[in-house]
């Protein structure tokens, strides 16, 4: 059999405008795994609203994280992609790499393609969301049951539903931990701030935030951390309803007040730095510990293509042939 692995991440617009912000949320904005409304209820309000004001504001937002060669979720995607290929390709494991987006370019269809024109006929399907979602993980499995829908052949399949205890993740993150307090220093709190869903859908039975407070425990127990320093937060609400708690932007206005004056934050469930990380969490968020009164505030980057992050995907892959 050849085995063929298809990375999958979340997407990004193709350029920091108006128009294409526009075109990447409407895409994705569509799926009914993201927003489960009714469409005769949402899509007004998606046309005539969110979409015509909110694309030219976050339009805005991705051009001062923009880097000179991309969205910098695609550049590293990118990375991750050739470092995954070569890691194989040294541990003497000869098997096609390709990477997918769930929304905008390249498309999951793209990879699968690429994948079956290098004879591919079994394949390791990994997204790149440690926690499971509804509405990251199961989106991902829907695009691939369409596409299987127009397959003679359809090829073995090996999905990773998530990896939020897996142990060589958790090492990266705390080796990741560790080589920051090295080089500047040692808050008094390690905030770890998780993307947010509705509660409404743990309500319903996404595992998602359970999944997210164990891979806070076990990184905890891997730097040996004291309950008090540590803490979980969700961040990236959008909309009305009631999301997971506790936000992080309502904790850093907190935080000093409760003594915290240096803070060091971690993004655990984003594999590439992103938008919601260099922008939202980078910036706003320490702009709002600084304002309430934080002295010291430091972004520790998401494990990108750290070499311990990538030998971890060599293991989850290896362990998937297993
Ligand atoms: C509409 C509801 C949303 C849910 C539910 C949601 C879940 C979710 N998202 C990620 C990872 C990423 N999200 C990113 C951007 C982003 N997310 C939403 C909305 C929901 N996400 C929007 C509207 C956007 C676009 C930006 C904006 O308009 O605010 C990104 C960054 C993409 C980039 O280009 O840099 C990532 C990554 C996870 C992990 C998750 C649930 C677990
Ligand atoms: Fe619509
Ligand atoms: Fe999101």
């Amino acid at each position: 059999m050849k085995t063929g692995v298809l990375l999958v991440n979340l997407g990004t617009p193709s350029a920091p405008t108006s128009a294409a912000v526009k075109a990447f949320l409407s895409q994705f904005l569509h799926d009914h795994r993201v927003v489960d409304l009714p469409r005769s209820l949402w899509c007004p309000l998606l046309h005539g609203i969110i979409l015509p004001f909110r694309a030219p504001k976050v339009a805005k937002l991705y051009q001062s994280i923009w880097w000179p060669d991309g969205s910098p979720l695609m550049v590293v995607s990118r990375r991750q992609q050739a470092a995954l290929q070569q890691a194989l390709q040294d541990e003497g494991i000869d098997m096609p790499v390709a990477l997918g987006m769930s929304y905008g370019e390249p498309s999951i269809g793209s990879a699968w393609q690429q994948l079956k024109e290098q004879g591919t006929d079994r394949v390791i399907v990994l997204p790149l969301y440690p926690q499971y979602s509804v509405s990251t993980t199961a989106s991902v499995f829907d695009s691939w049951a369409r596409l299987m829908k127009k397959e003679r052949r359809m090829p073995a399949l090996r999905f990773v539903h998530d990896y939020h205890d897996f142990s060589g993740y958790i090492q990266a993150l705390a080796d990741s931990v560790r080589a920051h307090w090295e080089a500047h220093g040692r808050g008094d709190m390690l905030l770890l701030s998780y993307h947010g869903i509705p509660k409404r859908f743990e309500n319903e039975g996404d595992p998602y935030g359970q999944q997210c407070h164990r891979t806070s425990e076990l990184l905890a127990q891997a730097l040996e951390l004291e309950p008090h320093q540590w803490r979980t937060t969700f961040q990236s609400r959008f909309g009305r309803e009631e999301w997971l708690k506790p936000y992080t932007d309502k904790t850093m206005e907190k935080l000093p007040q409760e003594g915290i004056k240096k803070l060091d934050v971690i993004c655990p469930a984003f594999s590439a730095d992103c938008l919601e990380t260099l922008e939202e969490i980078a910036e706003q968020n320490q702009e709002l510990f600084l304002k309430a009164g934080g002295e010291q505030y430091h972004y520790i980057p998401a494990l990108n293509d750290n070499q311990a992050h990538i030998r971890m995907m060599v293991d989850l892959v290896c362990r998937e042939l297993a």
